[in-house]
């Protein structure tokens, strides 16, 4: 073990003893440094400590969190960055639990997405799996779709069936099977609500697994999309909502985490980018300006970009694969109004938002009423928060515009879309440029090439949205992975001490 790294003391108070954990006396296993201060890092962190690890963490900015962003508006708390968190897998939930939030995770107040499509605000259909019918009844009442449009849906079954190949990008399979226009209606927006991405391009493999296996098992693509439905109703209801957000904020979440990490002993500091990170004889050698860091281990969990830099020398193979990845960039615009200036299809308490099929030739791509979705954010009677998103994958002139200009282009779509006249009490402009990775055709022999050449360098491992699914449980699950692989490596290293046990 080595203990000739800089580790100083918390700010403002003296050095807590680390957890007690599973691998025994604290730090026992060793140190490993955690490269990236987003929700992959800092669970990585949590895990690491959670262990029995030492850990210092290292973020390149000035803050933690990444992604999850809790920001204020018109005194309002409000999320500047995602605002919801899978809850039907388990990772996301567990975490805020472990860190003290359970209380405050709560379901939205209301799911009812929408469609502003075809000059109106559509609710969205039931009856689909990432917007590929199995139901055609509740599509042509949601009058998303035309009559040509539905009856093309239909034609597939005059359809000679195709072979689906290794990968296929959504939308070009779902076009080629029921016609571009449900692609371009439903598909598309739904995929834009997930990856800022274009379905066009989106592997299908990676990001509609379930729809991956129905289109290679089934002759016709409706028929497997109506077994999956079949399967999902036949298996008991799973309990609860499929989203869950945190009182005051999603942003909260990796601050609460990064809390319980220092509890724990663990040393956490921002403006810290890493420059190198180098195989010593028994160990790594981190080193971050005036910093060097010897560890025992490494996990990076940072976006591709630095990923790639810091892994030229030691793993060229994967910071090649890595310098491949490509980002969508976006900015939110949030809004708080008065709440009595707003009409009824915003204020009512309906709707959670919308999604724009690009179609249709719009500047925004989504709008989420944050006041109707999450009770903690409507409990104001006087204010309204909403906000709207523009640029998505490949897709980013919009994104020139003064922050100034993109408040004014969403309130003439939110005029149109669903006649909000009234000026906001304040707004804020949130630019996430290369904010979410892309997952095109080959994403996952990509993520199996870089995961290949990262195993042959024991006690590194590297996680983040990149590589498992963009969602915040994915997230988790890699920092949970990434953590244990190189807890493994610590325990079968010879001479290290805590391989007893
Ligand atoms: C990363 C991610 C997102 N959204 C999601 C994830 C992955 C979560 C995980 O797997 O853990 C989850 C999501 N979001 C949406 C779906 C489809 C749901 C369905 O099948 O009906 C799914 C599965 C629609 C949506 N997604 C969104 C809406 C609009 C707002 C609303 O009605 O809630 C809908 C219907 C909003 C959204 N959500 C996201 C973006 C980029 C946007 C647009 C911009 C923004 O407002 O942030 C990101």
């Amino acid at each position: 073990m080595h203990e000739a790294d800089m580790r100083t003391d918390r700010p403002g108070g003296a050095t807590r003893p680390a957890r007690e954990g599973a691998g025994g006396a604290p730090g026992s296993l060793g140190h490993v440094v955690v490269i990236g201060g987003g929700i992959a890092g800092l669970a990585a962190a949590h895990r690491l400590l959670a262990e029995g690890v030492r850990v210092t963490l290292l973020e390149a900015g000035p803050r933690l969190g990444g992604k999850l962003y809790a920001g204020e508006l018109a005194g309002a708390r409000v999320d500047l960055g995602a605002e919801s968190m899978l809850a039907r897998r388990p990772e996301a939930v567990a975490l805020a639990e472990a860190v003290g939030l359970g209380d405050a995770v709560q379901p939205p107040a209301t799911a009812t997405a929408h469609l502003w499509t075809r000059g109106a605000l559509r609710p969205m259909p039931r009856g689909h799996v990432m917007g590929v019918p199995g139901d055609l009844g509740p599509l042509a009442a949601s009058g998303v779709l035309s009559a040509e449009g539905l009856a093309r849906i239909e034609a597939e079954r005059t359809l000679p069936p195709v072979e689906i190949g290794d990968d296929v990008a959504v939308g070009e399979y779902v076009a080629a099977r029921l016609g571009h226009e449900v692609v371009d209606r439903l598909v598309e927006p739904l995929l834009g609500g997930v990856y800022a991405g274009n379905a066009y391009r989106i592997s299908m493999r990676a990001a509609v697994p379930q729809l991956f296996e129905a289109a290679r098992t089934h002759a016709l693509l409706g028929d497997g999309v109506r077994e999956l439905q079949r399967r999902a109703q036949a298996q008991p209801q799973q309990a609860g909502p499929v989203f869950a957000g945190i009182a005051g904020g999603i942003g909260r979440l990796p601050l609460a985490v990064a809390e319980a990490c220092r509890s724990a002993g663990a040393r956490i500091v921002t403006d810290t980018p890493v420059r190198e990170v180098t195989r010593t004889a028994d160990g790594w050698r981190v080193v971050a300006g005036a910093e060097v860091v010897e560890a025992d281990g490494v996990v990076l969990a940072t976006p591709a970009g630095p990923a790639a830099r810091l892994l030229d020398r030691l793993a060229p193979t994967a910071a090649a694969e890595l310098r491949g990845v490509e980002y969508a960039s976006m900015a939110l615009i949030t809004m708080a109004f008065r709440r009595s200036d707003l009409p009824a299809a915003v204020s009512g308490g309906g709707a959670s938002g919308f999604l724009v099929p690009p179609v249709d030739g719009r500047t925004i791509k989504a709008s989420t009423f944050s006041s109707n979705k999450w009770a903690w954010a409507g409990s104001d009677p006087e204010l309204f928060l909403l906000r709207t998103s523009v640029g998505r994958h490949a897709d980013e002139q919009d994104l020139k515009r003064e922050d100034g200009e993109l408040v004014e282009v969403s309130l003439a779509d939110l005029g149109e879309a669903v006649g909000l006249a009234a000026r906001p009490v304040a707004s804020t402009v949130t630019r996430w440029d290369g904010g979410l990775p892309q997952y095109p055709v080959g994403h996952l022999g990509r993520v199996a090439r870089i995961r290949g050449a990262v195993a042959a360098l024991p006690g590194l491992a590297v996680c983040g949205a990149l590589y498992d699914g963009v969602g915040i449980p994915a997230c988790i699950a890699s920092a949970g992975a990434a953590a244990d692989a190189v807890i493994a490596s610590l325990g079968t290293r010879s001479g290290t001490p805590g391989t007893d046990h």
